[in-house]
């Protein structure tokens, strides 16, 4: 929780795994199973963020009731590897729109991964305590809380660690199902799966009240992946991604650069900072914005705004104008009194062949899209993992073969909109869009929308169109 007002209206989406799902594999009562599972771990997530949770804490209990659900492929209901063993993974990743400034938990570090992890109940909540245990204070002294900056740990180490910080274990029968068995069973002698279990890992992406996104992932990985495979959900900028970057929108009037110093209004008098910057002007600007060598540069000098390679066919935000001066800051804001300036935040979790998604670094590919082409969320995420999308071509002549590049993404992209215009005036504007895609056959996936007299919808999915 903040001191802070809360300003935000909380956002949600979990998936729950997409793959080859065929409607007529997927009878009616395995449907209805997965499609309870969901609406009641949305309903108690999103409780949670109205009642002031923070984005990490709804994230990790999500992901937690998943692990625990063996319908999905995570914590117990884990498939096996070649050696009929469980080795699960986890990640969790943060961004906030608030001040960068005021160290949040995890703000720090922002990632953590756990991989190779045997008997942890819940590797979503070892990858969290990984996360808050940073090894040190923000002013850099040490802290004796068993934590490092790493951002990924593995295997009997963390697993010692976790015991170390009184996480639960349970034995290898707890994590066994029938169902993941004979699956795993079929899978060594190359029988065809006769019906549609979800294969996916989990995920959640939720925004809570005061502008922090934070994405946790989970999964057992691959059916039959050899012992020791290390999979997209606990690879940074593969199987997940969290980010804030500040883009500003130059308007007639710009001339005096504002450092919002995101309390925001902050409205100096001193450089120009109109693109087309005089040297002299450029070290003051430097002094406001830090040391931002080459990232500042960008901020000055506006180019034109470069042709997507592959337009998407449709966009979250079509009538937004193109962003063309992106300011690349890590930490402080840098907008230009007359303009209009958006702090952007996005978050998205990934499922399906964790393989294609690591050639790929298919996270990080959508979130470059989003922060250095200025495409919506939702065009990032339909040219990565869309219908022939990136993921689609990757598989080249296997694809539908093998399922090699089958896969989704879902995500939240948060856009606050700082309009200081010609009176200095602060003007906010707070959203988050709920995103998803797949190339694949079904995607299980659940969000909170708004719908007709601002009451929320919840939408639980797994096709394109409803299960009937
Ligand atoms: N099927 C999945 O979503 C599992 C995960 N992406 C992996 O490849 O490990």
């Amino acid at each position: 929780m903040s001191d802070e007002p809360a300003t935000f209206k909380p956002a949600l989406i979990l998936h729950g795994g997409a793959g080859n799902i065929q409607r007529a594999k997927l009878p009616p009562d395995l449907y209805a199973k997965h499609h309870a599972s969901l609406q009641s771990y949305l309903r108690s997530t999103y409780t949670l963020l109205k009642e002031g949770a923070s984005a990490l804490d709804a994230a990790v209990h999500a992901v937690s009731l998943m692990e625990d659900d063996e319908l999905f492929n995570c914590g117990r209901g884990s498939v096996f590897t070649t050696a009929g063993t469980i080795e699960m993974e986890a990640s969790i990743m943060v961004a906030t729109v608030q001040d960068p400034d005021q160290n949040r938990p995890g703000e720090m570090k922002k990632a953590a991964a756990v991989m190779n992890v045997r008997n942890v109940r819940h590797p979503i909540q070892l990858a969290r305590e990984s996360l808050l245990r940073t090894g040190y204070t923000p002013d850099g002294k040490t802290k004796k809380d068993g934590g490092s900056m790493h951002p990924q740990l593995a295997g009997p180490h963390v697993e010692t660690l976790a015991r170390e910080w009184g996480l639960e274990f349970k034995p290898d029968e707890w994590f066994w199902t029938q169902r993941r068995w004979d699956e795993h069973r079929r899978g060594l002698e190359g029988k065809e799966e006769p019906i549609s279990l979800s294969q996916g890992t989990v995920g959640c992406v939720c925004l809570d009240q005061w502008g922090n996104l934070a994405v946790a992932t989970s999964t057992g990985g691959k059916t039959n992946k050899l012992p020791g495979r290390i999979g997209d959900t606990p690879t940074l900028g593969a199987g997940f991604w969290a980010d804030a970057w500040d883009v500003t929108f130059p308007g007639p009037e710009a001339a005096s650069p504002v450092i919002p110093n995101s309390k925001v209004g902050a409205v100096s008098a001193t450089p120009r900072c109109t693109g087309n910057l005089a040297t002299s002007t450029m070290a003051s600007v430097q002094e406001f914005c830090g040391n931002l060598g080459d990232s500042l540069r960008s901020c000055l000098a506006p180019r034109s705004q470069p042709e997507s390679p592959d337009p998407p066919a449709y966009s979250s935000r079509s009538s937004s104008p193109r962003a063309s001066v992106v300011v690349q800051v890590s930490g402080k804001s840098c907008c230009m009194r007359g303009s209009t300036c958006a702090r952007k935040a996005i978050a998205i979790s990934g499922t399906g062949d964790g393989d294609a998604f690591l050639r790929l670094a298919a996270a990080h590919s959508v979130a470059s899209l989003s922060r250095l082409q200025n495409y919506s969320l939702t065009e990032a995420v339909k040219f990565v993992a869309g219908s022939n999308g990136a993921l689609q071509r990757s598989a080249g002549p296997r694809w539908g073969v093998t399922g090699e590049g089958e896969g989704g993404f879902i995500g939240i992209e948060l856009d606050e909109e700082h309009s200081t215009r010609s009176t200095g005036r602060l003007e906010k504007l707070r959203r988050g869009n709920v995103v998803c895609d797949y190339n694949c056959g079904g995607m299980w996936r659940a969000w909170v929308e708004p719908g007709q007299n601002g009451k929320d919808v919840e939408r639980i999915m797994v096709f394109r169109e409803k299960y009937e």
